[in-house]
């Protein structure tokens, strides 16, 4: 293939209810999707974080510049455009992990198309459909916790993931176990909020029977995971810590993780996602697939991966109307607690151009 253009499309989507966790709350998803044109077919792509670096180091603007800036000139220099060819050419920039995995993914969706094959047969998928978890913000109350957690279930869905920060993680879990029982696949998600001064504290989610406790503490701190894990008994998950297959490899090696939280655009794209499923899968580690508010954009490709073998616990692949009331692609709808896994051409989806034009705030080219 021979790169023509990249357009960046800024867009802003309300959430249908705000999502609160232990480093703040959203109320949109406001990022950008990129859409990479080629001379054999053009493919879509959505940039994972948001507008300010909370959740991790990168934020919307900065990536905007090192693909503009840094990215691009490299990928463009190619002699012959692949998706293989991308990450060694753009391994000499440090980090930009989601940045790099937004450009990675929407030449790869190009790419397919132009073979007329679907991303879960390239990925090797197992499964025409994912079980779908959910995940639950802190709330003001635990009574309106517990609406929310009954009103998911009945949608259909199998998994609760709970977010916890200090003051609201015991107390919460507890209820939730009382109200809905032992047998509800039940997990958390601290997003970094503890320290190991806590450890005693975290013991006392044990007596829950947790799926995982995932991101309790700093992340790149796999040491700290590792004295965590030794005082636990539920199994910790790591998220934020993990970037790609070599640093899944020694946080395993070092049983600072137990299972692992997979989520493509923070180890750089689908391709790397897969080492890390291969690596985790080969230690007999689970995995999972986790989420970042996408649209439809970005949810297609992460219900492709999700149903690859080592994919044996229920991700963050919600249904569109988790968070959106208009999905920007036809909507992602939950049947029988799970989702469907896109059998079309690349990434299987495109922003329904309606729907897009209504929620783009700027469009511009990136390329050339
Ligand atoms: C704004 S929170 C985004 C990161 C968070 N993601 C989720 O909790 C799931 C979000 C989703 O359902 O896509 C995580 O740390 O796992
Ligand atoms: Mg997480």
């Amino acid at each position: 293939m021979k790169l023509e253009r990249v357009e960046i499309v800024h867009v802003a989507i309300p959430l249908v209810t705000p999502f609160r966790t232990s480093f703040g709350t959203m109320t949109a998803k406001d990022t950008f999707l990129l859409r990479v044109v080629t001379d054999r077919a053009e493919g879509w792509s959505e940039f994972a974080a948001d507008p300010e670096p909370l959740y991790c180091s990168e934020f919307v603007a900065g990536a905007e510049i090192v693909l503009r800036d840094f990215l691009l000139p490299r990928v463009a220099a190619l002699p012959r455009l692949t998706t293989a060819a991308l990450a060694p050419a753009m391994a000499g920039i440090k980090g930009h992990e989601l940045a790099k995995a937004a450009l990675e993914t929407a030449v790869l969706d190009a790419e397919l198309r132009s073979y007329g094959m679907s991303l879960a047969a390239y990925l090797g998928a197992v499964r025409d459909r994912v079980p779908a978890g959910v995940s639950v913000g802190i709330k003001d109350s635990v009574p309106q916790l517990l609406d929310d957690v009954e009103r998911y279930l009945a949608e259909g869905y199998v998994r609760i993931k709970l977010k916890i920060e200090p003051g609201w993680d015991v107390e919460p879990v507890r209820a939730v176990r009382e109200r809905f029982g032992d047998g509800l696949p039940l997990q958390v998600d601290a997003n970094t909020a503890y320290t190991l001064a806590d450890a005693e504290h975290l013991r006392r989610l044990d007596a829950f029977g947790l799926l995982l406790i995932e991101e309790p503490l700093e992340e790149n701190n796999l040491h700290a995971h590792a004295l965590l894990q030794q005082r636990l008994t539920t199994p910790v998950c790591l998220d934020e810590s993990l970037h790609h297959a070599r640093d899944t490899a020694s946080a395993i090696a070092m049983d600072a993780c137990r299972v692992v939280n997979v989520k493509p655009a923070r180890v750089g794209g689908y391709l790397e996602a897969r080492r890390v499923h291969d690596v985790a899968h080969a230690h007999g580690v689970p995995v999972w697939c986790g989420g970042m508010l996408e649209t439809g954009v970005g949810r297609a490709p992460n219900l492709a991966l999700a149903a690859l073998p080592g994919f044996t616990l229920p991700g963050d692949t919600s249904a569109s109307s988790r968070y959106f009331a208009e999905d920007l692609t036809e909507p992602f709808v939950l049947r029988d607690g799970h989702l469907p896994v896109p059998t079309g051409p690349g990434i299987g989806v495109e922003p329904r151009p309606d729907v897009l034009r209504r929620f783009t705030r700027e469009r511009r080219d990136l390329y050339p």
